[in-house]
Order: C-alpha cells, then sequence, then structure tokens
C-alpha cells in the first residue's frame, strides 16, 4: 500500500475499508496545558459566590468581590484587550496597587496571551522609563483613577474600571504575529528593585508560576474559609504569591494599600474590618504596630496564621509578635524572585531562648535546595555553609534581554553537570542542620572584608539584637575617606524599653565578637527606612550615613 512518490506515503487503499468510527469529542480548541487565570479562576466553577477579593480604603467601607464578579471582570477586560489586536506575548505595565480589577487585569492578560508587568504607582518616572526601554510594553494599563500621565506616545495607553476598559490611547498598528498561547511564555515580568544601573526584569512562565502554587499549596496554608491579607506592593512578587495562596485555595485575599500599611492603626484596622485570618508581608510591617500598638495587634482575635518573607525577622521582635499573638502560625517563607519562592518553614511557637537563627526548612515538594561551596562541590554535612542552588521546575526563564545576567543565574546542575538541567544560584549562604533543614547565612556578597577578615554582617545583626532593649539592627561595611570600610551599625529600640547606648552596644559586641566585627559606629534610629518592597534600605543607610546625616 506505499505509494513511494505520493506525499502521503501510506494510503488506505489496499487496507481493509476503515470504519470512520465516531470521534472522540476533541480537546477543547486552543492551547494545551493549563495557564496562570485557569488556575486562579478555578474556584470560580465550584464557589462562584464566594469572596475572592475583600478591600477597606475607608473605615466602615469594605467592598467584596466573589468569585464570580471576578471572573466576569476578567471577562469585560479580557474582551476589550482581545479587541486592541496585540500580538500574543506582547507586554502591559499594569500600574496599580493591588485591587479587584488589578487582579482582574493580569488575569485578563494571561487570557489574551499577554505578558504584565506589575509597577506601582509610586514607581519614580526614571524608574518607570527605565523599565518602559526595557521590556517595550504594546500597552500602558492603569485604573480609572490611576494618575501617571505623559506617557511616551508610542505606547498605548488604557484604564480598567467597574464596567471594562476604556482605551485612550491604541497600541501602534503592527502585524499580530498570532502565535500559539504555550505554558512557557512569560505569564509576567517582574523588576528588581536592584539599585545599580539597569533594573533586571524576572521572566516568569505560567509553567513555573503553576508548578511554585502547586508546591506551596501542598503546605495547606490556607482553607477556603481564610482571608489573606496582602501587604506588598503587586510590583513585589510577594503579592502575586499571595492572590495564587488565596485563589488558588478557594479563599479570598485581602489587599491592603501601601499607604496604610504603613499607619499601624490604619494597618490594624482594615486587618479587622475585614476579618482578615492570615497576614502575609515582609518582618517591617509589624516593627511600628509591636511598638505603638500592642492592644490593638493583640485584639485582632480572627489573626490566626501570619507569614512572612524577603529578610531575616529580628528575633525580639518575633518574640513580641509571639507574645501579642500566642496562637498564630507564624510561617518562615524563603525564597527568590527567580524562582517566586522556595520554603515555607513554621517557627517553632514559642521560639526558644536559646535559637539564634531561624530555620528556613527545606525546599517546597517537588524542589530541592543544595548547599555548593568555593570550590562547586556539593555540601551535605550539617554545619558547613554553602551557597544555596535551587534544583525546581519553578525556576524563572531568565532575566529580559539580559543573557550573560541570566547564564550567571542559571547554572548546570552541580550534582550532574552534563545533564543540560540548569539550576538557580541564588547568592544566598545557608548551613543544614541535624534534620536535614536549613539556616539561612545570609548572602554571599554581604561577606565583607574589613582590615582582611571576612565579617558576615547579619552575624553583626544577630548580636546587636540580643542586646537587652535593642529590637532590631542593620550594619554596614562603608568606605573610609581614606580608604578600607568600616563597620557601621544602626539600631532600633524595642518598645517601651530605655533606649539601648551605643557605648554600651559595643561593649556588648566586643565580649562575643573578635574586635574587626564591632561596629565602629552605631547610631540609634527610630525607625529603619525601607525600599519600595519594604525591606530595609541599606542603601539609603549608607547614603545618610555618608552625609553625616
Ligand atoms: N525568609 C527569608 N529569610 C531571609 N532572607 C530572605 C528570606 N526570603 C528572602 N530572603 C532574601 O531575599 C532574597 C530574594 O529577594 S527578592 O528576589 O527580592 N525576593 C524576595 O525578597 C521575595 C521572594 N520572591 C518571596 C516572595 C514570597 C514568599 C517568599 C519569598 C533572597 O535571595 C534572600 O537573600
Amino acid at each position: 500500500p506505499t505509494a513511494p512518490d505520493s506525499p502521503f506515503p501510506y494510503t488506505t487503499r489496499g487496507l481493509p475499508h476503515v470504519s470512520t468510527v465516531s470521534q472522540p469529542p476533541s480537546a477543547p480548541a486552543g492551547p494545551a496545558g493549563e495557564f496562570l487565570h485557569d488556575f486562579l479562576l478555578a474556584a470560580a466553577r465550584h464557589t462562584p459566590d464566594a469572596p475572592a477579593v475583600i478591600e477597606s480604603d475607608r473605615p466602615g467601607a469594605t467592598t467584596v468581590t466573589s468569585y464570580a464578579e471576578l471572573a466576569a471582570l476578567v471577562d469585560a477586560y479580557a474582551h476589550g484587550l482581545g479587541a486592541l489586536g496585540i500580538e500574543t506575548g506582547a507586554r502591559v505595565v499594569l500600574e496599580s496597587d493591588t485591587t479587584a480589577r488589578a487582579v482582574a487585569a493580569l488575569l485578563a492578560c494571561s487570557r489574551t496571551g499577554l505578558t504584565f508587568v506589575p509597577v506601582s504607582p509610586e514607581t519614580p518616572r526614571r524608574r518607570l522609563e527605565s523599565i518602559l526601554a526595557t521590556a517595550r510594553p504594546a500597552l500602558h494599563l492603569q485604573a480609572v483613577d490611576g494618575t501617571r500621565t505623559n506617557l511616551p506616545p508610542a505606547l498605548g495607553t488604557a484604564r480598567f474600571g467597574p464596567d471594562g476598559l476604556t482605551v485612550d490611547r491604541a497600541p501602534a498598528p503592527h502585524r499580530p504575529r498570532r502565535r500559539v498561547p504555550c505554558v512557557t511564555d512569560p505569564a509576567y515580568i517582574v523588576f528588581t528593585s536592584g539599585t545599580t544601573g539597569r533594573p533586571k526584569g524576572v521572566v516568569m512562565s505560567h509553567r513555573a508560576v503553576l508548578a511554585f502554587y502547586r508546591g506551596m499549596l501542598t503546605h495547606r496554608i490556607a482553607t477556603p474559609e481564610d482571608r489573606i491579607a496582602s501587604t506588598s506592593p503587586l510590583q513585589f512578587d510577594f503579592s502575586l504569591l499571595n492572590i495564587g495562596l488565596a485563589l488558588g485555595s478557594g479563599a479570598a485575599v485581602v489587599p491592603v494599600p501601601p499607604h496604610l500599611v504603613r499607619w499601624p492603626r490604619h494597618l490594624l484596622r482594615v486587618l479587622r474590618d475585614t476579618g482578615a485570618t492570615q497576614v502575609n508581608g515582609v518582618p517591617s510591617i509589624w516593627r511600628q504596630s509591636l511598638r505603638y500598638e500592642p492592644e490593638r495587634l493583640a485584639a485582632l482575635d480572627r489573626l490566626r496564621s501570619v507569614l512572612f518573607c524577603g529578610e531575616e525577622f529580628p528575633l525580639p521582635e518575633l518574640r513580641r509578635l509571639q507574645e501579642l499573638l500566642p496562637t498564630a502560625r507564624i510561617i518562615n517563607c524563603y525564597g527568590a524572585t527567580e524562582s517566586m519562592a522556595c520554603s515555607f518553614e513554621d517557627v517553632p511557637r514559642p521560639l526558644p531562648d536559646d535559637v539564634e537563627r531561624l530555620s528556613i526548612g527545606v525546599a517546597h515538594p517537588g524542589a530541592e535546595m543544595l548547599l555548593v561551596d568555593a570550590s562547586g562541590a556539593v555540601v551535605d554535612r550539617p554545619g558547613v555553609p554553602g551557597e544555596i542552588h535551587l534544583r525546581s521546575p519553578a525556576l524563572f526563564s531568565g532575566y529580559w534581554d539580559d543573557p550573560e545576567a541570566t547564564r550567571a543565574a542559571l547554572v548546570p546542575d552541580p550534582l550532574c553537570p552534563e545533564s543540560g538541567q540548569a539550576v538557580l544560584r541564588t547568592g544566598d549562604l545557608a548551613v543544614r542542620g541535624e534534620h536535614g533543614e536549613h539556616y539561612f547565612c545570609g548572602r554571599t556578597d554581604s561577606q565583607v572584608q574589613i582590615n582582611g577578615n571576612r565579617v558576615e554582617l547579619a552575624e553583626v545583626e544577630r548580636k546587636l539584637t540580643e542586646f537587652p532593649g535593642a529590637a532590631a539592627a542593620t550594619a554596614l561595611a562603608l568606605p573610609l575617606p581614606g580608604g578600607g570600610l568600616e563597620l557601621t551599625a544602626f539600631v532600633v529600640p524595642g518598645a517601651g524599653r530605655t533606649p539601648p547606648d551605643a557605648g554600651a552596644l559595643r561593649e556588648f559586641c566586643a565580649e562575643a565578637l573578635p574586635p574587626y566585627m564591632v561596629p565602629q559606629q552605631i547610631q540609634l534610629l527610630d525607625a529603619l527606612p525601607v525600599t519600595a518592597n519594604g525591606k530595609v534600605d541599606r542603601a539609603a543607610l549608607a547614603d545618610a550615613a555618608a552625609r553625616g546625616a
């Protein structure tokens, strides 16, 4: 039956007549696999009337958006985006705080095969211009009451509101390349707050994000009854973790606007009015409430869990939080934006007095943390520090338009370089404990040389926070006018305690640390400056010290 010259080598001629059996219904038309919007809207099918987003911008004004209402917003926005004929894979800058509509907008981008780039309304113009120049988006999307103006003329602009999109300026006409959407396409690009030079765009595919979400959900951190407060700006992927945790669990996300997070009374009011059961944020969101509003914090009787990430939680503050929320589950969540996150580890309750550093546990199911020493050998003995390398299905695709930085971060698997599998080189140091758990020991670039001696800044900071009355501390190695580095520390006093004396702090360090690890200068501050993502702003401290402020 083979006809050699036929383009179809096999013909039915000569074969027994093949009855045209009724073919099974073909797979739904369109892309195979699951995308971000499929995963995050799944609950809309089972519990359409359950709350998906609960907002409260003003006392007593609480807005609940159900899963069905969220899905309807997604339909409206996806219709608006689809009508613009933007090619698959184009970027949409989504400039907004985390709101129900912003969540619907990012889901609509996913639905229409577009990559969203979240930026905060507070993003300085120059930084926004740098992101626009790097990501070259087709469209800028903001809320109807968004305040961004004077966007580059080539950029399409639109706004999302209660009924759909309104287009101010259509994207430049182009011949759309209708590629088939694929789960390896970028779902979003998050620009790191890298202070030096060009911001790096972390590209996360649908496949990576869903692999991470699935790994996270095995920890059963949330139930459908949970109301998960998210206190990070949308540009920080902590907010995207919270959206995935809430919607992936059939629970509700409670976005707290950044301008309310900063004020303890506003933050605690929003948590009370919305009935938040879980509060997720970087350690700094608790500092002022612990200090000035402990009673109001302790009065949040629906609050049953706290999840933090981003940097170490100073132990005196963590212990104080446990005192005020004695029944709350507190989870230390470690990871980098290049894999969204990595591990979830319960903080012992109460934290034993002799604990000096928190465990970050092991990678979420389906991923593996490896420690690699300076020679590139994998370390598996307890107590020996190594750089964390992460093997995971949730790794980023690379830094946008930066192959060199990508190559430095996605390196061959140290255990099997021949395999072609890439692992994430995190730049974080850790040691393994007796039971295989890991302890964060700072970043490789926070190992500084003071007068030829290696100093781990995190170790100096931990020692400073052990001083009675010290709540948090940051240590920096600052350049001396004549060359060399000088160890400088900034200490925040604890609630209602006599502020520690700088001299006494230095003596306290001198008793426990080698001379080169004793800060030469110690400044007491009422508060530590934080970056847009809520982490201690070390660059701002270094500038202030340099100005002698
Ligand atoms: N729990 C920690 N203890 C101590 N140092 C930490 C910790 N979580 C991060 N870090 C540090 O922060 C770095 C990552 O910084 S980042 O890329 O801006 N990403 C983040 O900070 C947030 C991260 N994407 C994330 C989002 C949501 C949940 C967990 C983690 C890590 O490499 C660590 O150095």
